[in-house]
């Protein structure tokens, strides 16, 4: 079972690292406000859409006082100023979109940012745990967790898509929590030789797998390509690998040297990066090493989770090991249902990116296209044209990574477990094709 045995005599909870028996990973009912000293944040993290379409966010911003942060105590009251923070930053830096970007980020922002920042162990930048985690309120409080009762406490410009990319991403993260409580499962079975118990809790694992994917499907219904690509995706770029801030940005009053941190993207979601652990997917080279660099822009108390999943013995082993049929297929099964969410995202990736980036050189080369079209194309920044917002070479890295959890397949997908691809997947790709892309 190779060199990772330790921890073995620890049991895992979940509570231990602050990841909720209901909603996993989700920061459970985040706070809706600060205390009212912090009033002069929340009425301009409010409405950071509309001052960045009057262009009067950073006045505003430069205008702002500047506020202590000991009066936050508690560990949601961090969590709404880190996400109103960071709502502030992006906007501030992004207002004029790629061509004015600006170098300096003004110490009414930048202190309390990095403050906070540093008491909650995350980097002083928007990422998933706050547009995502723990910016959602339900309408009715006894109503469902579903679309049409949530809503965002705070939001960016790209209107009711924004609030559809965000909020779906929510719903994937609620579906993935019965595969994260049966991890638990997985490695208990593992250690006390429990062939049924882990084959039970993998399959638990698959099926959640399946329902994120269901989840996922949601964006098609909320969330524009136009809107996303044109409008949104500048407000969640970083300024590090970001050819329009080569230098990072400068946090006044922290430190003289610019600083470069990634942007916020769902590759800082650490519920796939759990059952990569589970299963010993392995990302190797700078892909690998990207994924890493992830988990430095997730709660600290998950990436310790996400490192202790990775600490216990190998399931893989294990199945090799026994040598049984159910088990055996249950693993593969489980392989293939991550690869399969997978290829779903890529094909999410080339709707949402790769067509319209494909458009938006068309239409630059032409000049022809329908007005509206031409004004969201025209606005969108041509320095992410072939980059995520984390800063990654997009294409080349998702298949990179999704080729990788195929080779953890025990038998290569041989014997029935192959991912055939979506029939919507095909067309994308067919269409994607048809607009050459490079
Ligand atoms: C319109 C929707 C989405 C788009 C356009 C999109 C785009 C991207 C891009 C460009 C990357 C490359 C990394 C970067 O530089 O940011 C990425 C990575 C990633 N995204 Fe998404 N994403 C979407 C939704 C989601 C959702 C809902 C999830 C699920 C939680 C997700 C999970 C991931 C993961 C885990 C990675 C890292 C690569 C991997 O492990 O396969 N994404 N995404």
């Amino acid at each position: 079972m190779g060199t990772k045995v330790k921890n073995t005599e620890i049991p895992l909870s979940l509570e231990q690292f602050h990841i909720s028996e209901d909603y996993g990973f989700i920061l459970p009912e985040p706070l809706v406000d600060l205390p009212v000293y912090y009033k002069p944040w929340m009425d301009i993290a409010r409405n950071v859409p509309e001052l960045i379409s009057s262009h009067s966010l950073r006045l505003r911003i430069h205008d702002m006082a500047l506020l202590e942060t000991h009066l936050l105590r508690t560990h949601r009251e961090l969590r709404l100023a880190h996400l109103a923070l960071s709502i502030m930053t992006m906007g501030y830096v992004w207002q004029e979109g790629e061509r004015e970007t600006v170098k300096v980020l003004p110490r009414s922002l930048s202190l309390p940012f990095c403050e906070v920042s540093q008491r909650l162990g995350l980097p002083p930048i928007l990422i998933h745990a706050d547009t995502v985690l723990a910016n959602w309120k339900k309408r009715d409080p006894d109503g469902p967790f579903s679309l049409e009762n949530l809503e965002l406490l705070l939001t960016l410009p790209g209107g009711g898509s924004v609030r559809g990319f965000f909020l779906v991403t929510l719903l994937v993260e609620l579906a993935a929590v019965p595969g994260l409580k049966s991890i638990l499962d997985v490695i208990n079975g593992v250690q006390y030789n429990d062939v049924a118990m882990v084959t039970k809790a993998l399959d638990v694992v698959s099926q959640a797998i399946d329902s994120m994917k269901q989840a996922f499907k949601l964006m098609h219904e909320y969330v524009d390509p136009s809107i996303f690509y044109g409008i949104m995706r500048i407000y969640l770029s970083g300024w590090k690998d970001n050819p329009s801030m080569p230098e990072g940005l400068i946090y006044e009053g922290v430190q003289e040297k610019p600083m470069e941190f990634s942007g916020g993207s769902a590759a800082q979601s650490s519920i796939l990066h759990c059952f990569d652990e589970l299963l010993g997917v392995q990302h190797e080279g700078s892909n690998g090493d990207f994924l890493k660099r992830m988990r430095d822009y997730m709660p600290l108390s998950h990436k310790q989770f996400i490192e202790n999943v990775s600490s216990r013995p190998s399931l893989r082993s294990f199945v090799l090991q026994q040598a049984d049929e159910r088990l055996t297929h249950t693993f593969e099964h489980c392989v293939a249902r991550l690869v399969d969410f997978r290829n779903y995202h890529i094909n999410i990736v080339t709707r949402y990116i790769t067509i319209p980036a494909s458009r938006a050189k068309q239409l630059r080369a032409n000049k022809q296209g329908l007005a509206e079209e031409l004004d969201a194309i025209r606005s969108a920044p041509k320095a992410l044209e072939e980059r995520g917002t984390g800063g990654s070479g997009i294409m080349t890295f998702l298949k990179t990574v999704r080729d990788e959890t195929k080779d953890t397949s025990i038998s290569q997908c041989t014997n029935g477990n192959q991912v055939s691809p979506d029939p919507s997947i095909t067309e994308i790709q067919k269409a994607a094709s048809e607009l050459t892309i490079e």
